[in-house]
Order: structure tokens, then C-alpha cells, then sequence
């Protein structure tokens, strides 16, 4: 895993060694991750990961059994002892919004703030309604309100505390796809506004590069990689993660040198070494936008599926039965089913993995 880019006085938050579950037995194991003040974290992968349980071993609902959290350099989690959730000045949001139904907009924002004078509270619920541009419906209930509204709703509420972490726990999955991504660009603008730093838990990996600066790939209880979304799309550390994360799909290739590979696509060169011997047999990830359309190449696969999406179009072309992939041209470039178009590779990135059946 490569290590985060921080040096560790600037951490907020450092998950060190984690190991937590239900029962005695557990379910995620050996979590490293650390955040620096003002970034937004994510926890992506599958269904059944453990993204929500460490989830809410950091927000302290469930005890450790190895390893330590610590929030601002304070240990909040160690096995055998924990700060209580309410003592950790960390703020969540749920996917159902979890807001008090019989409670106006204003007051399930001012719901955390009691301890402050009634004109203190006003004042603070004012300013999170404006930044969540909820002004105008203080006086509502949120039954009265959309998804998304409700949504913006309980950020305000997890930021009136002024906590120092956010949780953030599949938030938009009631929302639809154009909503999410404008409320998820939203959220982001809102905690670097503040400079809050945030946890987002989610399956959805656009949702995840939309709004986050480092994300955790998890896969049965283990982090994959942690890293900038450019560098997982681009330079995954394993197979997993290369086809968790954006589209794409493998296809056979043989080590002919370091940055060489020979494919039915041509040789591949990227800007990456590997240390195989030549001969090595390898499968290479092929992404949609890998492949360009080219006049003048002598390569012309058989396109054998059409799936067009308005702006581009995404064909599958086959050269062989072992040699399929896809590509993502604008839809104007239009080709036929059993159609031979010429292209070529242009990848930057060479990803390559050993074979092992
Ligand atoms: N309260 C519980 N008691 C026992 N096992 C649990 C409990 N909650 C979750 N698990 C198990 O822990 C594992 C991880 O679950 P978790 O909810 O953390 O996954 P997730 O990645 O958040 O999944 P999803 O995206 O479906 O919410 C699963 O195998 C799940 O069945």
C-alpha cells in the first residue's frame, strides 16, 4: 500500500493497525489510513466490505479489537478503551437523513446547540441554513421537503457542533444519479468552505471521485489501496482494483522488455517498468479510453457490441475469442455491428498483472 502523502503532524485523523467486528470475530483487519486536516477521505468498495464498520468504529459505536484510532494526535479507540461517540466531536450523516420529523428545519439544525444562549443558536442556524441554501425553509417540516433538501438538512445539523470530523455514510443512495452528483459537489464545496475533514462511505466509485481526495478500495475487510483517485484509476495496485474501479478489462499479452508488451492489439509501451522475464505471460488492463480511432492503422477488430450514451458511444471489439475490449469514441464515429474499424492504443499508463491460471 503506498504510503499517505502527509507527514504525520498533519494528520487528523490516523487509523493505525485496525482490526474490529461483531461477536469476538473480525470483519475488517489490519486497516491503515491516515487524513490530513480538511481532506475528505473515502471508504469505497462492494457490499459487504466493512466500509460501514469502521465507519462506526470511528464514530465509536463499536468497541477494537486491535490497533489504535486517534483523532488531533488524542487516542479515541484502543482495545478495551474507547471514547464515548458524544466525547469525539465527530459529526454523522446517515443515508435515511435521520432527521426529527416533528421538529422544524431550524430547529433539527439547532437540535445539537443547547448549550448556547437562544440568540446564539438563532444566529448559528441562520448562517448553516444560508450555506446549505436552505434559508427560505426554516419554518418547514422535512416531511415538506425533497430528498435532497432533507439531505442538505442533516449536514447542517452534523456541522453545528463544529465537529471535527464528518461522517458521511452512503448519503445520497436515496437520491437520483443527477441529484447526487450536484448535492455531492455541493457537500465537497461546503466542508473545504470550512475546511471540515470528512469520511464518506460509498459503492458508487464517480461518487467517490466527485467529492474525495483519498480513497481506501476495500475488499473483504482489507484495504486494496489508498490513494488519489487518479492514481487508482491509473496506476492500481492490483487486479481488483484496476476492474473495481472504472471500466475496462484485461487482454492476453507476453513481456517482450521492461515498458514492452506484445499483445493481438500490437506492442504495448507504457511509462511504467516492470521486472519480468521476457516471455512472462501477462494480462493487461485495457480502458475505454485507451483506444482511439486511427485511419491509418492496420488494426481493425470486429466491433461486436454498440452502446450508445448520446455524447459517445461504447463499442466492444473482438480480434479473437481471447482478445476483447472496449472503446469509448464520440458519437458522431459511428460503426456497425460485425463492422472492422481501425484503431490503435494510446495508453499512457501500461497496467499490466502476471497471469496465474
Ligand atoms: N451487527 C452485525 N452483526 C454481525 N455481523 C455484521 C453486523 N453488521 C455487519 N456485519 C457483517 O460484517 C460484514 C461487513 O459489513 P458492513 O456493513 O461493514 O459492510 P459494508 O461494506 O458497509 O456493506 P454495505 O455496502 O452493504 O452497507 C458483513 O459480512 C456483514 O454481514
Amino acid at each position: 500500500m503506498p504510503e499517505p502523502k502527509v507527514q504525520p503532524s498533519d494528520w487528523l485523523l490516523n487509523v493505525n493497525n485496525l482490526s474490529v467486528g461483531y461477536g469476538g470475530e473480525a470483519v475488517v483487519k489490519n486497516i491503515n489510513f491516515a487524513l490530513s486536516h480538511g481532506d475528505i477521505g473515502c471508504l469505497l468498495g462492494p457490499s459487504g466490505c466493512g466500509k460501514s464498520t469502521i465507519l462506526r468504529a470511528l464514530a465509536g459505536f463499536l468497541p477494537i479489537s486491535q490497533g489504535e484510532i486517534s483523532l488531533q494526535s488524542q487516542a479515541i479507540s484502543q482495545p478495551g478503551r474507547s471514547v464515548p461517540p458524544e466525547k469525539r466531536k465527530i459529526g454523522m450523516v446517515f443515508q435515511d437523513y435521520a432527521l426529527f420529523p416533528h421538529l422544524s428545519i431550524a430547529d433539527n439544525v439547532g437540535f445539537g446547540l443547547k448549550s448556547l444562549s437562544k440568540r446564539e443558536r438563532q444566529q448559528k442556524v441562520t448562517e448553516l441554513l444560508n450555506l446549505v441554501h436552505l434559508q427560505d425553509l426554516a419554518d418547514n417540516f422535512p416531511h415538506e421537503l425533497s430528498g435532497g433538501q432533507q439531505q442538505r438538512v442533516a449536514l447542517a445539523r452534523a456541522l453545528a457542533p463544529e465537529p471535527t470530523l464528518i461522517l458521511l455514510d452512503e448519503p445520497f443512495s436515496n437520491l437520483d444519479t443527477d441529484l447526487r452528483r450536484r448535492l455531492s459537489l455541493d457537500v465537497r464545496e461546503i466542508l473545504k468552505t470550512l475546511g471540515i475533514s470528512a469520511i464518506l462511505v460509498t459503492h458508487d466509485q464517480q461518487e467517490a471521485f466527485a467529492m474525495c481526495d483519498q480513497v481506501a478500495v476495500l475488499r473483504d475487510g482489507h484495504i486494496q489501496q489508498w490513494d488519489v483517485p487518479f492514481n487508482l484509476y491509473h496506476e492500481p495496485a492490483n487486479r481488483f482494483v484496476a476492474s473495481f474501479v472504472g471500466q475496462g478489462g484485461f487482454i492476453p499479452g507476453k513481456v517482450l522488455g521492461p515498458d514492452a508488451i506484445e499483445s493481438e492489439l500490437g506492442v504495448i509501451h507504457g511509462n511504467r517498468a516492470y521486472n519480468w522475464k521476457e516471455g512472462t505471460l501477462v494480462d493487461i488492463l485495457i480502458r475505454p479510453d485507451d483506444i482511439v480511432h486511427d485511419e491509418n492503422s492496420d488494426l481493425k477488430p470486429k466491433v461486436v457490441e454498440k452502446t450508445f450514451a448520446g455524447t459517445s458511444t461504447l463499442y466492444r471489439f473482438r480480434c479473437s475469442e481471447d482478445t476483447e475490449f472496449e472503446a469509448l469514441f464520440r458519437s458522431h464515429l459511428d460503426f456497425n455491428l460485425g463492422e472492422q474499424v481501425p484503431v490503435r492504443v494510446e495508453a499512457d499508463h501500461l497496467i499490466a498483472f502476471e497471469r496465474t491460471a
